[in-house]
């Protein structure tokens, strides 16, 4: 398992790029298992989920074609299967997403049920739940969720009890196809959903109100392919201008739209940064400067991320005076806590909040990274710490960061992979 060496100490300086949307991209992909023609998907991130889902639509006969301008086209017209096996399932839980287009469109799935992860236990029951709904005969047995149509799906009313972000791509593509209307109630709102339903209306989908949490979808009976540009990363920029202002430095994130980051700018600002915007760049300024501790809570956008608690941890760990963190959205998402409690940090746990007392100083000493966003925030930590941390099991990042350690020294920072 490959490994990232920090030295700690060096405050960021720069300007970075920012990747496609993982979460966007995970269900542009999907959703090509809708279309009757081939889909041309552009500023998709090289990162080992994308590449875990062109595998996964690969085995199902789907063969991923890369154009000249390096965009990645897709032909599900012909597939030869629509099994998900347990498998890829189990490396990438967003391979989920194509249970609702293997069922409108080619009215059958077979998909193994991805488990809990280090974060929560993560049911997809909204899924199923919605596309019974819509008439899908569904049942769940030896580990696989087995779907079938009989004709096309029905659109439906769907109340979600919990906002869920994949629940509302899944159904939110399944009822494109469907005969009749499907109105989507208590949906995500996330950008990375807009960005998804904007590509189904550009296959020929009819949907309204995505962006609110009421999305109607009149259903068609076919979509055709289209070329579709993936949104950039909030949550790659969040980390990259948390990690400027955790190092006292500062960073431009280019190439990010303005609007969809507000939760977390308004606390850096809190921090004590000056975050100031242009067209397609954000540049967050704290140097010379210790960053304040600042309280969050975590809730579905537009309210603060959960992607971005673990690195607001980092921040409060090293900043003046006290923080308080809630997570409200999983119910396992401190695991980074106790290996920056190795590191020197005094956070202390009590059931969903974390009370975080910044500290003069923190200390390397090796680390585990247990999730994504739990290493992104021990690589924040290294960044600040003194002396030489070695970060582990950093598989994890390479899920949803691309070239970490480029981008890093890019910026200043003394990071370097060390491979198994
Ligand atoms: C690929 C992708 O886009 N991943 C994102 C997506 O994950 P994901 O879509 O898996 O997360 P959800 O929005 O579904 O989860 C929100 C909450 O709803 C619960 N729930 C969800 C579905 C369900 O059927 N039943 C149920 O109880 C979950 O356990 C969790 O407590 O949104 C999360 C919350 O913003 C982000 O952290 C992930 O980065
Ligand atoms: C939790 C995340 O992703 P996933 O839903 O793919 O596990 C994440 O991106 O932080």
């Amino acid at each position: 398992m490959d490994k990232l060496i920090i030295d700690g100490g060096h405050p960021l300086d720069g300007e970075v790029w920012i990747s496609g949307a993982k979460n966007s991209a995970l269900p542009i992909l999907a959703a090509c298992l809708l279309a009757d023609g081939p889909m041309t998907i552009g500023n998709l991130p090289h990162l080992h989920d994308i590449t875990t889902m062109i595998e996964l639509l690969g085995q199902m006969g789907v063969a991923p074609v890369v154009d000249e301008k390096m965009r990645l086209e897709l032909d599900a017209s012909k597939l030869t299967n629509t099994l998900a096996p347990y498998e890829l399932v189990k490396t990438m839980r967003a391979s989920i997403l194509v249970l609702g287009p293997l069922l409108a469109r080619h009215g059958e799935a077979d998909v193994s049920l991805p488990g809990g992860c280090a974060i929560g236990t993560r049911p997809v029951n909204l899924h199923i739940q919605g596309l019974k709904q819509m008439g899908a005969d569904i049942q769940v047995e030896d580990g696989f969720i087995r779907g079938s149509v009989n004709g096309r799906l029905k659109g439906a009313h769907i109340l979600f009890d919990t906002v869920t972000v994949t629940g509302t791509e899944n159904l939110l593509m399944a009822a494109t196809l469907a005969e009749g209307t499907t109105v989507l109630e208590n949906a995500a709102r996330e950008p990375e959903v807009v960005d998804l339903a904007e590509c189904l209306i550009a296959m020929g989908a009819q949907i309204k109100g995505h962006g609110t949490d009421t999305i109607t979808v009149e259903g068609v009976e076919r979509l055709q392919g289209c070329f579709h540009d993936v949104i950039a990363d909030r949550i790659e920029a969040g980390t990259y201008l948390v990690a400027a202002a955790a190092t006292s430095g500062r960073v431009r994130v280019n190439k990010m739209r303005a609007g969809i980051l507000d939760a977390v700018l308004v606390k850096l600002e809190e921090a004590g940064a000056t975050v100031t915007q242009g067209d397609g760049w954000i540049d967050v300024d704290m140097q010379g400067r210790r960053p304040k501790a600042v309280s969050i809570k975590t809730a579905p956008y537009p309210a603060f991320p959960t992607d971005m608690q673990a690195q607001f941890m980092a921040l409060n760990a090293v900043a003046e005076g006290t923080g308080t963190v809630i997570e409200t959205i999983f119910e396992n998402r401190f695991m980074h806590v106790q290996e920056m409690l190795r590191m020197g940090a005094d956070i202390t746990v009590e059931g969903n909040t974390a009370i975080v007392k910044g500290v003069d100083q923190l200390k390397a000493a090796p680390v585990m990274a247990t999730d994504l966003r739990a290493s992104a925030s021990l690589v924040i930590a290294a960044m600040v710490a003194k002396g030489e941390t070695c970060v582990d099991r950093i598989y994890h990042i390479d899920r949803g960061y691309e070239c970490i350690e480029e981008k890093l020294q890019l910026l200043g920072a003394r990071i370097r992979r060390v491979p198994d």
